[in-house]
């Protein structure tokens, strides 16, 4: 009797057991785990494709081991809708990174900074003070000035019959847009610098930085390693030249200010405005949030740009189609922001290349803030999380001809809009939810205004078809990409430009 009763009892705890391990499932791992490395070999040159085949055979939400790090992958519309809106501030916060901790005085930014109080005023000054709609109105005549000078660069170029370095000069044009509002209105330059090579440069460079993974990282002891490849010396140099430019900034605006009262720059101004709610910013979370401005909106706009002309030049007709628009909707012979509202097919190419051409594939990483659930895996608090917007854009469960450029999708009756961040969990090119991104309203502008002053202004096509014209046919541009924190072109854009004088 005893025994039946000890059996009993051990039975039900056994299933007590299972059913709690059940209740507490982690999401599936693949198989081939390195020892130190985890599954970071799997990966490959571009992580974002690589998790996609991943998450083939592994489904929507998989557990991986990145270096230490515990990070679940989601790559689904579902799966993302859970995290960024259902549980959205479980999933809220973003991991400590010592690398970006080194080089965004720790992570004391807003882009980087852990989900809490100091993050929750830092983003409502942002949005009130820097990116609100009467700051980027401000702005508009910054934008319309520079899409001149992009013109005026294609021009030289165009006359000469030559063929234009397109990447080149959209890496220009979106940055003086971002530094303007950024750095206020100085020319700021990094060592004398003048053509704002060595600016673009730095800001690569600390790009690729963010998405490195320090060798000290995954195994301390080998952090030599890390010296002897230069990732040191980099990552140095990078914080210098970045933090050198930004006490030049904040130095003359300071300067400004005692002489004349000059006050343009809002961050410099926010302890004062913000006086009565107690929150004050200082000099580290003040340069941190001017280069968050920069970084977060150069790289990004500039990479909607290059991706929206390879892909017109790529399917001519719907070029045609987009100048039809634009060049029937322009009065007084350039664009300018007032006939953008007029452009619905300009704003259908912009959302279907952000679709297929996620700018932040993997969008910035999260953390859980607490223990949580994903599509019913449970998520213990502290875990990494990567959603793989690229993943999700291109997914053929949710898409219709998922990997064809088709702006059409965009427009019609059921036009969707973009600058309206996660209204549609099927497109996540600004992510969603509490940490999507505060800057598509300065975004947008900025990415219209170029594109539609382009195809107005100018015919184009590739060198590969420049000697004559080509029907709609197999695609004439290599459309390779070269990873970082955005995803660009691997190759420069090279075009030929012809003016057109309607
Ligand atoms: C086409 C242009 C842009 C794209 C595609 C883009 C995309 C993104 C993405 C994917 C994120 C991460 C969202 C998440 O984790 O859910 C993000 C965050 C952010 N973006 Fe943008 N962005 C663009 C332009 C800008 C601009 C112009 C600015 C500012 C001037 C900006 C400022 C920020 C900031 C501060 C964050 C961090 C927000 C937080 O963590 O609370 N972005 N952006």
């Amino acid at each position: 009797m005893l025994s039946l009763l000890v059996l009993a009892a051990t039975k039900h705890q056994r299933q007590q057991r299972t059913a709690g391990s059940e209740r507490r499932k982690l999401p599936p791992s693949p198989s081939g785990a390195l020892p130190l490395l985890g599954h970071i070999h799997l990966l490959g040159r571009l992580p974002h494709r690589g998790l996609r085949s991943l998450s083939a055979s592994h489904g929507p939400v998989m557990l991986l081991r990145l270096g230490p790090h515990p990070t679940v992958v989601a790559s689904s519309a579902a799966a993302a809708d859970e995290a960024l809106r259902a549980r959205d501030a479980s999933f809220a916060s973003r991991p400590r990174m010592p690398m970006v901790d080194r080089l965004v005085y720790g992570s004391r930014d807003l882009s980087f900074a852990r989900y809490g109080d100091y993050w929750r005023q830092a983003r409502r000054v942002c949005v009130l003070h820097l990116l609100s709609h009467r700051r980027v109105r401000a702005f508009r005549r910054a934008r319309e000035h520079e899409a001149a000078a992009l013109l005026a660069r294609v021009r030289r170029h165009a006359t000469g019959g030559e063929v234009v370095n397109l990447s080149d000069a959209l890496v220009s044009y979106a940055k003086a847009v971002v530094a303007r509002a950024a750095f206020g209105d100085g020319d700021y330059v990094v060592d004398g610098d003048r053509g704002g090579d060595k600016l673009r440069r730095v800001v690569t460079d600390l790009q690729q930085l963010i998405m490195a993974t320090p060798v000290r990282e995954i195994a301390p002891w080998l952090g030599w390693v890390d010296t002897l490849t230069g990732l040191e010396a980099k990552a140095k140099r990078t914080f210098e030249a970045m933090d050198g430019l930004l006490d030049r900034v904040i130095g003359d605006h300071r300067a400004r200010r005692r002489q004349d009262g000059h006050r343009s720059d809002v961050l410099l101004d926010v302890n004062e405005m913000e006086n009565d709610t107690g929150f004050r910013l200082d000099m580290d979370n003040i340069k941190g949030l001017i280069m968050d401005m920069f970084v977060a909106g150069t790289d990004t706009s500039y990479t909607v740009l290059e991706w929206a002309m390879a892909e017109l030049i790529n399917h001519p007709h719907k070029m045609l189609k987009l100048q039809e628009e634009v060049r029937g909707a322009i009065t007084g012979g350039h664009v300018t922001e007032d006939h953008l509202d007029g452009m619905p097919y300009l704003k259908a190419v912009i959302s279907e290349t952000m679709r297929l051409h996620a700018p932040v594939p993997l969008l910035l990483p999260r953390e859980t803030t607490e223990d949580t659930e994903l599509l019913g895996y449970h998520i213990p608090a502290g875990t990494r999380v990567l959603i793989n917007a690229w993943a999700i854009g291109r997914d053929a469960a949710t898409w219709d001809h998922a990997d064809e450029f088709m702006p059409e999708r965009f427009a019609g009756a059921v036009a969707m809009d973009y600058t309206k961040v996660g209204q549609d969990m099927r497109f996540l090119a600004f992510g969603a939810g509490r940490r999507g991104c505060p800057g598509v309203g300065f975004a947008a502008p900025s990415v219209e205004l170029a594109l539609a002053s382009m195809v107005y202004r100018f015919d184009w096509e590739s060198t590969a078809t420049s000697h004559g014209r080509r029907k709609e046919g197999p695609p004439v541009l290599e459309m390779s990409e070269a990873f970082g924190l955005t995803v660009r072109r691997k190759e420069p854009l090279l075009l030929v430009a012809k003016p057109w004088y309607g």
